[in-house]
């Protein structure tokens, strides 16, 4: 019996994992990630590194990050506190849906995660206070490889639900395609 629902988008390998929660009169349990279960739905399973951010303002939209091949990571990525919007958009050179965005609301409630392939720019923006992400990468940071793209940037046209309430200066300053 798999600890995981699977939930397919628009965009190939590009998937949403709903983690099940076992309840009892204390609270639950859920499996966070299973290399092995999640070998089924396509992901490599290796952890090279695990970040954590907090974003304090709703409507903070952090992105659209990704690295450079050959340092192009996949990224599963969880809101372990509030509610975001994460969108993740696909980069893969020759894919049929380049350029495609999709955007799934990931929280602490409905315990969804993005399982978003190397390819991939990823970035978010924030439905209430206080959002807890943790992310889990299969190559390490490298801040030589780094790219961006404008998260208002036409060609993508992204659906933000809210107005933009924070972005860093670095994501401001990225221009578009
Ligand atoms: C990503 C990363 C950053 N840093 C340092 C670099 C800066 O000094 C500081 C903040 O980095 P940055 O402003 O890039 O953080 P975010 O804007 O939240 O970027 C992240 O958020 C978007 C949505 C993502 O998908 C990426 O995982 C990541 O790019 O942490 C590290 O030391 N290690 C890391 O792995």
């Amino acid at each position: 019996m798999s600890r995981f629902n699977r939930i397919a988008t628009p965009i190939p390998d590009l998937l949403v994992i709903e983690r099940q929660r076992f309840g009892d009169e204390r609270g639950f349990l859920s499996r966070f990630f299973c290399r092995e279960e999640l070998a089924d739905f396509g992901a490599d399973g290796t952890i090279a590194q695990i970040n954590h951010t907090m974003t304090h303002l709703k409507g903070t939209i952090r992105g659209m990050h990704f690295q450079r091949a050959p340092h192009d990571e996949a990224k599963f990525v969880s809101c372990l506190a509030g509610s975001v919007f994460d969108v993740a958009v696909d980069l893969r050179p020759g894919s049929p849906t380049y350029l495609q965005w999709h955007g799934e609301v990931l929280s602490a409630e409905n315990a969804r995660s993005m399982m978003i392939p190397g390819g991939f720019a990823h970035g978010f923006q924030t439905l209430c206070e206080d959002c807890e992400l943790i992310y889990l990468h299969d190559k390490p940071y490298a801040p030589e490889a780094e790219g961006g793209l404008n998260a208002f940037d036409p060609k993508l046209a992204i659906g933000w639900p809210l107005p933009v309430a924070q972005m860093s200066a670095r994501d401001q300053a990225f221009t578009y395609i």
